[in-house]
C-alpha cells in the first residue's frame, strides 16, 4: 500500500494557485526530495499532507486515509518557523512530545541522536538557530513515525551543520521509514533523496531520480576548432545552442564553435561520423545549480514538455 496518494490535487489562495493538479505516489521506506523556488507550493503541500489544510479540489491518502486525525501517531513532522515555547527545557519539551504518541524513544535516545544531550537541561530560548532545528528534528523523531515529513529542515544550516544533521537523521530513520522533505538544493536532494519532486507555481514538473534529472538539467559545453558550420551543429540531437566567439579567427580553415548540449558525445559523435576535422577539443560540465535554475525557470506552465514522469 502507497504510504502517500496525492489524486489531481489543487489548492488556491484567492487568485494565487498554491497547488495544481498534483499526483504523486509514494511507497514505502522511500526517501523524496521536495524541491522548487520560493512560492513553488513546497510548505502548501506539506500542509496538505498532514491535514493541516483540506485541498480545494482532489484526494490525499496517507497510509489509504484521508490525513490528520488518528493517523498524526504514525507521521512525524518539522514545519518551518515552527513556534516553539521557550521557558521549558530540551528534555521536557521532547519527553512532552513522546508523551502524545503511543510509542516513543527515550528522551537520552533521542537527544543523543540528533546530537543535542548536552541541552537537555537548557531552556529552549537559549538555543541557537541549528539547535532549535535540531530540537525539532528530535520532536520528529522521538515518536518513531513511519512517515517523517520535513519541510526544509537545514534552511538555518551551514555546509558542515548540513551534512551532521543529514547523517543524524539518516541513522535515525529506521528500515521501512517513509521521509518526505524539501529543499532548494539540488546538491542536498542528490546527496540524499532517492527521488527528486520538483514543483513550479503549484505544478509537479519533474519525478524522477537525482540522477536521471541531473542528466535532465545537467549540460556541457563543448568547445572545438572545426570546420563544421555552425547551423549544421545546431540542428544536431541533444545540441541546445551554438555560439561563435567574436575574437575567433579561421585558422588553417578550422573555426572556434562553443555548443551546448546535453552531452558531449552529441556534439563530437557527428561531427566525427560527418567527417569534419576537430582541434583543441575541450567539454565543461555545466554548473548542476545553475542547470536546475534554468529548469525551473524556463519550464512553461501547463502541459509543459520539460514534464519528467515517473521515478527511474
Ligand atoms: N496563507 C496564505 N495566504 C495566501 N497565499 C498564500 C498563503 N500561503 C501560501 N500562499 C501563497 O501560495 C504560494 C505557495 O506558497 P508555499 O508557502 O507553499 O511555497 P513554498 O514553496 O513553500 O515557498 P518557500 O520556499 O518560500 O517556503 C505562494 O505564492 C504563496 O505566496
Amino acid at each position: 500500500m502507497a504510504v502517500l496518494e496525492l489524486e489531481q490535487v489543487g489548492v488556491r489562495y484567492g487568485e494565487v494557485v498554491a497547488l495544481d493538479q498534483v499526483e504523486i505516489v509514494i511507497g514505502r521506506g522511500e526517501v523524496v526530495a521536495v524541491l522548487g523556488a520560493n512560492g513553488a507550493g513546497k510548505s502548501t503541500l506539506f500542509d496538505v499532507l498532514l491535514g493541516l489544510l483540506r485541498p480545494g479540489d482532489g484526494t490525499v491518502r496517507v497510509f489509504g486515509r484521508a490525513p490528520g486525525g488518528a493517523l498524526r501517531s504514525r507521521v512525524g513532522a518539522m514545519l518551518q518557523n515552527a513556534g516553539l515555547p521557550g521557558q521549558v527545557s530540551v528534555a521536557e519539551l521532547v519527553r512532552l512530545v513522546g508523551r502524545s504518541y503511543p510509542s516513543s524513544l527515550s528522551v537520552d535516545e533521542v537527544l543523543d541522536r540528533v546530537g543535542l544531550s548536552r541541552k537537555r537541561d537548557r531552556t529552549v530560548e537559549v538555543l541557537s538557530g541549528g539547535e532549535r532545528q535540531r530540537l525539532l528534528l528530535a520532536m520528529a523523531l522521538v515518536g518513531e513515525p513511519e512517515l517523517l515529513v520535513l519541510d526544509e529542515p537545514t534552511a538555518a544550516m551551514d555546509v558542515d551543520a548540513r551534512r551532521g544533521f543529514w547523517e543524524r537523521t539518516r541513522a535515525s530513520v529506521g528500515e521501512g521509514v517513509t521521509l518526505v522533505f524539501a529543499t532548494h538544493d539540488l546538491a542536498e536532494a542528490d546527496a540524499v533523496a532517492d527521488r527528486v519532486l520538483v514543483l513550479q507555481r503549484g505544478r509537479l514538473i519533474a519525478d524522477a531520480s537525482p540522477a536521471v534529472l541531473k542528466r535532465q538539467v545537467s549540460r556541457v559545453m563543448v568547445t572545438v576548432s572545426t570546420d563544421a558550420p555552425h547551423e549544421v551543429v545546431a540542428a544536431w540531437d541533444g545540441v541546445d545552442r551554438v555560439e561563435e566567439p567574436l575574437d575567433a579567427a579561421v585558422v588553417d580553415g578550422l573555426w572556434k564553435l562553443h555548443v551546448w548540449a546535453n552531452a558531449a558525445e552529441n556534439v563530437v559523435v557527428p561531427m566525427a561520423q560527418a567527417g569534419f576535422r576537430m582541434r583543441g577539443l575541450s567539454v565543461d560540465e555545466a554548473d548542476l545549480e545553475e542547470a536546475f535554475a534554468e529548469l525551473t525557470a524556463t519550464t512553461a506552465g501547463p502541459g509543459s514538455p520539460a514534464a519528467t514522469q515517473g521515478a527511474a
